[in-house]
């Protein structure tokens, strides 16, 4: 089964793909006990959410040094994504690097994009709880009062697109998605104006119940975000370019 089939195409976004149920209940415990259990210094804290990077950060050339991945993050994720070919057109054919990014009510990640040092497609897999995610589109300008300062600026006002994350869920997003669309997650402790009217994948969730008063209080939500860095060195000739035997 190829991913990219009607029955998870999140139909007004052509290349965002939502799968409600990708990880059972004891795989996402699993998953959870094992960020939680990392030691403390594989965390970078940042001022609104903590991550970590695997296998390690890109170098400044946006290069990443090849080491394994740790087995959690590959079973049974990866092998997954290898069932969907989900990777099957990019350069390595598997994702390479793994951001884990944990929030806490109250919490986000400012609108952005992942740029050019990776394949154009993220692969997202949700824990612990659901979080909504604020697509903009990158051309798009502000209008409006509180933007006339900045009207040349991408609008960060309201996002054209809303992507509800489900805990066990996956999320992919590729080419125009990735490449003209800035992402972010809005800093609240509740999610607000949730509906049919206002969740691009409505259809696709799994629990649409539990929105039925059109919000929900923010929980600690993780996410696995899979990713291709275009340019890879092996330890070793990185060792031989130092001129360090290895
Ligand atoms: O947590 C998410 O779903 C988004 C994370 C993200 O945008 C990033 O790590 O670049
Ligand atoms: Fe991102």
């Amino acid at each position: 089964m190829d991913f990219h089939s009607p029955a998870t195409r999140i139909d007004s976004l052509e290349d965002a793909f939502y799968i409600s149920d990708f990880i059972s209940e004891d795989e996402e415990t699993r998953l959870i006990q094992k960020v939680q259990s990392a030691p403390l210094p594989r965390w970078t804290h940042l001022s609104h959410r903590r991550l970590q990077t695997w296998p390690s950060a890109l170098t400044k050339s946006d290069t990443l040094l090849l080491s394994p991945l740790p087995p959690w993050l590959i079973d049974p994720i990866i092998h997954r994504f290898d069932d969907l070919s989900i990777f099957a057109d990019a350069p390595h054919g598997a994702p390479n690097h793994i951001l884990v990014n944990e929030y806490r009510p109250g919490q986000g990640i400012m609108p952005h994009e992942d740029g050019s040092a990776y394949y154009p497609l993220v692969a997202t897999v949700s824990l612990g709880a659901p979080i909504v995610l604020d697509l903009y589109e990158k051309n798009g300008h502000c209008s409006g009062e509180e933007y006339h300062h900045f009207s040349d600026m991408p609008c960060h006002g309201k996002p054209q697109f809303r992507i509800l994350q489900e805990r066990r869920s996956l999320l992919v997003m590729r080419k125009r998605i990735y490449t003209d669309f800035l992402h972010g997650i809005a800093e609240t402790d509740t999610d607000e104006d949730l509906g049919p009217h206002s969740i691009c994948n409505w259809d696709l969730l799994r629990e649409k119940d539990l929105y039925d008063a059109g919000w929900y209080r923010r929980e600690t939500r993780t996410s696995l975000t899979y990713r291709d860095v275009f340019k890879v060195a092996k330890i070793g000739d990185t060792l031989k370019f130092l001129g360090i035997p290895s």
